[in-house]
């Protein structure tokens, strides 16, 4: 028997992705861009850190060579390891979707082939017929935003006349999302999650990936803050993924972080939340001592994304990715005989890039275990062979999609 571990590093990409001039991303890179500006200083910040990139246990798995592969040069300025003893590779998404349901139902074996709806980049992003019904269903006075925004910007704008009015921030990005902020205890935590209930179910009929509670606290814009309550309401995967695979051969699904809401808690068996990276990981360490023989745990580190990625923040990603490095040899202590554990992302935010979108690129693969034998597997078509790769270790049947690299 076997155990699998999973861990998305959201939105850590590796840039090269074929179709990303289709994004107007054409040169996104996350780890290179981070990797260059931390080479020429450009990632130091006080108290926080300095100097070149340095990713130590993740270079050692293979994170360098991936990159190269991903787009023919190393990422400047990091320093080689002696040697890689990780399985190690790149992948391009075949989903169309640059968003974080899309790449994760990928990387569990299920690609997104239908196209979700999005809401328009200019005039109101939500049409009046849409917003008289969430005021009606939701007995709201009206809302605010109704545009595309970058979440802690439009907190600072509109945050006072929320709670003033008592009209949810309403928002959305390049992803298809439908994302409410409103305070925590002005408006309330329960009030807001009902809310997002009602908005998910009047979105269905327009494909809407997912419905995002964004509370926050504070009384001022230079106070406001977001809070780990955050809620994500998405759509159910439209095939069976890997998760209901695991579930179907007897054994548990352990989704630690934002993964159970990511997959509608369709093939979850339990759900561990944790926020921020630190007590993710902690939330992980403590689930693969738990696991049993035949089960996943799947890991979602969203800081990369949500605090560094949209916000733009190169000191900020290059810290937490140091700070997830420096994390990796517990979890190395943690592998038992036949275990495997497999690092990678869901797509690309590259935090030099303009806006604060996420960007289309390849993403890494790097997978470790006591029988793992170190190797590279070039850059896959698609996520889906992570997928495989997991289910083959499992000893569960192949699925539709994406090849095993074991
Ligand atoms: O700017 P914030 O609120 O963090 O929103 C971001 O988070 C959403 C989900 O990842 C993305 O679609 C993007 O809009
Ligand atoms: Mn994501
Ligand atoms: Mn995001």
């Amino acid at each position: 028997m076997a155990r699998a571990f999973l861990f998305v590093m959201d939105s850590f990409g590796i840039g090269g992705a074929p179709d990303a001039a289709n994004y107007g991303d054409l040169g996104a890179n996350t780890l290179g861009h981070i990797a260059e500006f931390c080479a020429s200083g450009a990632g130091d910040r006080a108290d926080l850190r300095e100097g070149p990139l340095k990713l130590p246990n993740m270079s050692a798995l293979g994170l360098l060579e991936a990159a190269r592969l991903a787009t023919g040069s190393y990422p400047p300025g990091m320093p080689k390891p002696e040697r890689v003893f990780g399985l190690h590779g790149a992948a391009s998404e075949t989903s169309r979707g640059k968003d974080t349901p899309s790449g994760h139902w990928e990387i569990a074996g299920t690609p997104v082939d239908f196209d979700w709806g999005y809401f328009p980049r200019e005039g109101d992003a939500f049409s009046p017929e849409l917003v008289a019904a969430i005021c009606e269903e939701a007995r709201l006075p009206g809302i605010l935003g109704n545009c595309h925004a970058s979440g802690t910007d439009i907190i600072a704008r509109l945050g006072e006349e929320h709670i003033r009015t008592g009209k949810p921030i309403c928002y959305t990005s390049s992803d298809s999302v439908f994302q409410i902020a409103a305070h925590e205890t002005h408006f309330g935590l329960e009030r807001l999650i009902e809310l997002c209930q009602i908005v998910r179910r009047l979105l269905d009929p327009l494909n809407i990936g997912r419905v995002i509670a964004r509370p926050f606290v504070g009384e001022t814009p230079a106070t406001f803050e977001r809070t780990g309550n955050r809620r994500d309401f998405s759509v159910t995967p439209p095939e069976a993924t890997l998760l209901d695979r695991v579930i179907a051969s007897g054994h548990q699904v352990h989704a630690v972080g934002k993964v159970g809401d990511i997959f509608a808690h369709k093939g979850v068996s339990r759900v561990i939340k944790a926020s921020g990276n630190a007590a993710i990981m902690e939330a992980s360490l403590k689930a693969m001592e738990e696991a049993a023989q035949g089960d996943l745990v799947f890991s979602n580190f969203v800081d990369f994304d949500m605090n560094f990625g949209h916000r733009r923040d190169v000191p900020g990603y290059a810290a937490a990715l140091e700070s997830f490095d420096r994390r990796l040899p517990e979890v190395h202590r943690r592998m038992r005989p036949g275990d495997i554990c497999l690092l990678t992302a869901d797509h690309g935010c590259d935090p030099t890039w303009r806006g604060s979108d996420h960007t289309r690129e390849r993403v890494p693969i790097m997978a470790f275990g006591p029988g793992i034998r170190a190797r590279l597997i070039g850059v896959r078509s698609s996520f889906a062979d992570i997928a495989e790769t997991m289910a083959q270790h499992l000893g569960l049947p192949a699925g539709p999609h994406g090849r095993s690299f074991l």
